[in-house]
């Protein structure tokens, strides 16, 4: 197997990149062999198919014997389902985890393979499709990665007869789908595609998430055709947004990974199908057909215009075809005799979607509730900046808790035998003022000692009182006050003979 380097360098802010194009061949116990595959080819592998002149069922072919097409890889009949996973959605669960948007897609003919690739299949554990094991992955890495915080929300949208419908809706089950509310579009000033009526469910671990999965897919709409026994009918996309961030950083990177699911496109004539799966048919083939034309639009040099709205997969998808996205198609083919002339018209549609170049961002962004908070305090210290600058005076009073961290500095600051030590009290006139206030009270105190008594109106002041209390009887009152710390003024007694303890 072929190993592909899609880790993108985190430091890349655009990555230009063409949708990557995979085939998978669907297992058949016929043996008639009508295709061969060659992943010897340096740039790709090269899936064949060899259509004889006279084919039985109808098959058309003047001219041309052999149809090759290439593609990055050919997965053939034996291939596992997790070598499927190394191989295409781990690089794609990668880029995503480094903050870009990624899909993958699933497309091909009723009954080819699909629903098995992406979903997988119901018997076995080893069966696990691209989302459960594309999940184990994710958490995985998100339990491991202890320099990022991760959060991640799903949605589920299935695409039936063209109406959007939440496959997490807990009303599903119960409701006919008529009742149920339809998910629409909405398009902002940008073009950026909202979706109404779609829910978005916070998974914080794998388990949270596998049962979102469950639910979803036990809500679509599958019914028995003559192509599938279990034939999905609508488009359905599965959706994880991801979003990580630095412990402590204002930035946030936040991706979306779309897991899709396309409808099969069948041949009405050939199946013979009649009403509701004709209606249906009729639905699948009309909005594959607009996802062609977008990519047929999309593949030709100076386009400008890209019919996009003409379907809703197509606008949902928007941005996975041509737009901010790694994408990736894996086209389902059946190499069954009768099944060839689709899966070759399948190949040359994953021909013209190689030729898209996507360019996809790094989608970082700071988040708004952080920013504020940055900014906020920026705004209040420029305040501060700016009042000392321009000496205009705070309104404001200081609260009891500035007043009570300004005497604990004072008297850390005293206590400190070092000459050289400082008092940071940042640019506030205010708690300036007031400390400078405490000094001169200490400072007068300290002259009282020397020249016997003194009268002192101070603060109320719970460092002073406390050497205030310690010789009471020895007080006189001195005049005029020192300037007030603060509004609630109190007289207290100095003491002659008394220590200060706050200095050394
Ligand atoms: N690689 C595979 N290995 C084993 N079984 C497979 C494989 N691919 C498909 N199948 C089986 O073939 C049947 C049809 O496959 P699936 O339902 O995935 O087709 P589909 O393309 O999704 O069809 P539809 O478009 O009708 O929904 C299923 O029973 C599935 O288990």
């Amino acid at each position: 197997m072929k190993t592909y380097d899609s880790q993108i360098p985190v430091e890349e802010k655009m990555v230009k990149q063409s949708i990557q194009i995979f085939a998978r061949v669907k297992p058949t116990k016929k043996t008639a062999s009508v295709y061969c595959v060659d992943n010897e080819e340096p740039a790709g592998s090269i899936l064949e198919f060899l259509v004889p002149k006279d084919l039985a069922d109808g098959f058309i072919n003047n001219k041309k014997e052999t149809y090759k097409f290439r593609f990055q890889e050919v997965f053939d009949q034996t291939v596992k389902q997790e070598d499927i996973f190394e191989a295409i959605a781990k690089p794609v669960a990668d880029s995503v985890l480094s903050g870009y948007n990624g899909t993958i897609f699933a497309y091909g003919q009723t009954g080819s393979g699909k629903t098995f690739t992406i979903t997988g299949g119901a018997e076995r554990y080893s069966d696990r499709g691209i989302i459960p094991r594309t999940l184990s992955y994710l958490y995985q890495h998100f339990s491991q990665d202890s320099s990022m915080v991760y959060t991640t929300h799903i949605s589920y949208l299935e695409i039936y007869n063209e109406v959007g419908y939440d496959l997490l809706d807990p009303r599903h089950e119960a409701s006919r789908l008529e009742d149920l509310p339809k998910v629409t579009i909405m398009e902002d000033p940008d073009q950026n595609i909202h979706l109404r009526n779609l829910s978005l469910h916070q998974s914080a671990n794998e388990e949270e998430a596998l049962n979102l999965l469950f639910l979803g897919d036990t809500n679509r709409m599958i019914a028995e055709t003559p192509m599938n026994q279990a034939s999905t009918r609508s488009h359905c996309i599965f959706t994880m947004h991801v979003c990580g961030r630095e412990p402590g950083s204002v930035t946030v990177r936040r991706s979306k990974l779309h897991l899709v699911d396309l409808a099969g496109s069948e041949r009405v004539g050939k199946t013979g199908v009649c009403g509701q799966l004709l209606t249906e048919a009729k639905y699948i083939n009309l909005s594959l057909h607009y996802l062609e034309q977008v990519i047929i639009a999309l593949s030709e040099k100076n386009r400008l215009h890209i019919p996009y709205r003409n379907s809703m997969m197509t606008s949902v998808l928007r941005d996975s075809l041509g737009g901010n996205c790694m994408t990736t198609m894996i086209a389902t083919v059946s190499v069954d005799k009768r099944n060839v002339d689709e899966s070759i018209s399948t190949c040359r549609f994953a021909q013209r979607v190689a030729l898209i170049r996507n360019e996809a961002l790094l989608n970082e962004e700071m988040d708004p509730a952080l920013l504020i908070v940055r900014l906020k305090r920026e705004i209040q210290s420029l305040k501060e900046e700016l009042s000392m600058v321009t000496g205009e005076k705070r309104e404001d009073q200081l609260t009891q808790e500035e007043i009570h961290k300004m005497e604990e500095l004072v008297k850390v600051f005293l206590d400190d035998p070092d000459c050289e030590v400082t008092l940071a009290l940042g640019p506030d006139m205010r708690k300036i003022q007031y400390c400078f206030s405490l000094l001169k009270v200490l400072a007068i105190h300290s002259l009282s000692l020397s020249h016997n008594f003194y009268l002192l109106s101070i603060s109320h002041h719970p460092l002073l009182f406390s050497f205030d209390m310690f010789v009471l009887p020895h007080y006189i009152f001195f005049s005029p006050p020192p300037p007030p710390p603060h509004n609630h003024y109190h007289h207290a007694l100095i003491p002659k003979g008394g220590k200060n303890k706050y200095k050394a």
